[in-house]
């Protein structure tokens, strides 16, 4: 990034609350004058919203961080505005001049608290990188290790508390004098915008996702997230371990380093598979600067300031839900994302499905290609202007963050396909699920057997049957967990209880007999109640039996 000469508004040392209320306000009225200029001339094409895009950006750029930020997440949300904004945003890059090495290190030595020389073996002073919100030095530790320190820009959350302010004046005054600014909500819009953009200039946080982050791929050495120097960090400065990489689109360094980008787009895909439907912790913004490829071809994660949560599923639940997708099923899809969080469940659910069904519909005879979704945006904003809801913003920064996934991986090899590179991370997912419904199964027939104990024996011998032809299909296996002269003592205990059942049976019914001959009706009765009970006792063993012996055989194999 080059440094600009001219000095703008926003870098100002002293910038008076009026004066940046008077920029903001002046750059909306010129904008919204212009919109209005053109739908009063009826230019209304592509082309015109084209430039209009780009005079936009000029002007964000112009207001500096806080607007380059609101601009680069509107250029996600193709359910808000035109598809030719989005990509004109989209295009936004953080055109900002970096600042001036002696204020990051001034900005290091207040929060560490201490020189330079002190922290820092050695300080590069030339910037490895510059942002919007800050620039990456690098240096060396004391102890030899070499480190990037990632420096907020000074001034920073003193432009956005200036900024927090005076937006929402604006949203009050448009809220208010234009109504048709109002289907869009605003208010919601700037919560959730402001909401984020003060966890991303808290670099304690990013440093903090970046441990959970490490943390859950901590099994996959494929996937390096660098480490954080929590020594080394503080609230506007963030440490971390040096990990040089190849920029992830750069196919040809890639390839020259003898990686096999095949297996580069295979470890990103199960990587946001898993980090969007198992962790339900993922990178919204996986733009190529933020990832790259080591030396050794393992995929390296810069940048956890934009991380965002979505509820994580069971296996089974995922599967399914990939399904749905896969299969077009739109009651699948829409109860996935409701239980993700991702839909606002309401009681008319049929805006929403429409929407779904809609987007489904258009892969209906071809598979799903991501890049679809994209051309798909004038549309989609064309259906969401007529639905009346929006949707939240992490379902629109998964969609966001896929279509750049899957941007990047046809960069690096244009033929790829998104079934078969996420084919490793379904057959994990499958081979688990199924093992976690065998054992599901296989505890709820264990658990009919011994209701059965206390209920019917039918239910235990339907069970056992089940069971007997999983284990034939070699489904199932069990683990003998009782010996065998324990089981023998079990069948001989039930058969002598057989024994004791019939003997008072056939002892009770005799002596009714006789009773009943010797005139004495009354007890004859109850004796014969008394064989009646002994006979129902004879019968529960003798099943109960019945199904030991099977069971027993079940096991012995
Ligand atoms: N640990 C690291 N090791 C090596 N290089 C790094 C490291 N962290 C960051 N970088 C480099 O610095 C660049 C910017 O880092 P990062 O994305 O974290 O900054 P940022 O200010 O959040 O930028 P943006 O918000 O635009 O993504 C990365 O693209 C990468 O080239």
């Amino acid at each position: 990034m080059s440094a600009s000469s001219s000095l703008q508004p926003w870098q100002r040392r002293k910038y008076s609350p009026f004066r940046r209320q008077m920029d903001v306000f002046g750059a909306t009225a010129r904008f919204l004058t212009r919109l209005w200029w053109d739908n009063f001339l009826g230019r209304n094409t592509p082309e015109c919203r084209r430039q209009q895009g780009r005079k936009l950006v000029n002007q964000l750029l112009r207001l500096g961080p806080t607007f380059i930020k609101i601009g680069q997440a509107l250029s996600t949300r193709s359910d808000l505005i035109p598809l030719e904004y989005t990509e004109a945003l989209g295009e936004l890059q953080d055109r900002v001049p970096e600042f001036d090495p002696n204020e990051a290190i001034a900005v290091i030595e207040s929060e560490l608290g201490g020189s330079i020389h002190t922290l820092f073996r050695e300080f590069d002073r030339f910037p490895l990188a510059a942002a919007s919100l800050g620039q990456v030095h690098r240096a060396t530790l004391h102890t030899g290790e070499l480190v990037v320190v990632k420096v907020q820009r000074p001034g920073l959350e003193e432009l956005f508390n200036l900024d927090f302010e005076v937006i929402h004046r604006l949203v009050r005054i448009l809220n208010r004098y234009i109504p048709a600014v109002r289907k869009y909500e605003l208010e919601a819009l700037y919560n959730e915008f402001f909401g984020l953009l003060y966890q991303e200039i808290d670099y304690i946080h990013e440093g903090k996702n970046a441990d959970r982050f490490r943390e859950n791929f901590a099994e996959q050495p494929h996937i390096l997230v660098p480490k954080v120097y929590w020594r080394y960090t503080a609230r506007r400065v963030l440490t971390l371990e040096y990990l040089p990489g190849i920029k992830i689109d750069d196919r040809q360094t890639i390839e020259a380093c003898d990686i096999n980008p095949d297996q580069l787009i295979q470890a990103g895909i199960t990587c946001y598979l898993q980090q969007l439907l198992k962790d339900g912790f993922f990178q919204s913004d996986p733009h190529p600067g933020n990832m790259a490829v080591s030396q050794d071809g393992h995929l390296i994660f810069y940048d956890f300031g934009t991380m965002a949560e979505v509820k994580s599923m069971a296996q089974d639940q995922m599967l399914n839900t990939f399904f749905a997708v896969m299969k077009k099923d739109t009651e699948g899809v829409v109860s996935s994302l409701v239980y993700m969080g991702l839909l606002e469940p309401k009681p008319d659910m049929t805006p929403v499905k429409r929407l779904v069904s809609f987007v489904l519909d258009q892969f209906r005879e071809k598979p799903i290609d991501l890049k679809a979704f994209e051309q798909m945006g004038s549309e989609l904003y064309i259906m969401f202007e007529q639905q009346p809801f929006r949707l939240p913003a992490q379902m629109m920064f998964i969609i966001k963050s896929v279509t750049t996934l899957d941007g990047i991986a046809r960069a690096l090899n244009p033929q790829y396909n998104l079934l078969a590179a996420s084919t490793p991370f379904l057959k994990e997912l499958t081979q688990s699920a199924r093992k976690g419904s065998l054992v599901k199964q296989l505890a709820q027939q264990t658990k009919s057997y011994i209701r059965y104990r206390l209920t019917r024996p039918s239910d235990a011998e339907r069970a056992i049957a089940q069971l007997e032809t999983r284990i034939e299909q070699g489904e199932l296996q069990f683990r003998v967990r009782t010996e065998t002269s324990d089981r023998i003592l079990k069948r001989v205990y039930l058969a002598i209880k057989c024994l004791i059942y019939a003997c008072m049976t056939g002892f009770s019914l005799l002596c009714g007999t006789l009773l009943l001959l010797g005139s004495y009706p009354n007890w004859a009765i109850v004796l014969f109640g008394l064989a009646s009970f002994c006979f129902f006792l004879l019968l529960r063993s003798l099943s109960r039996l019945a199904v030991r012996e099977r069971l027993d055989k079940l096991v012995e194999k």
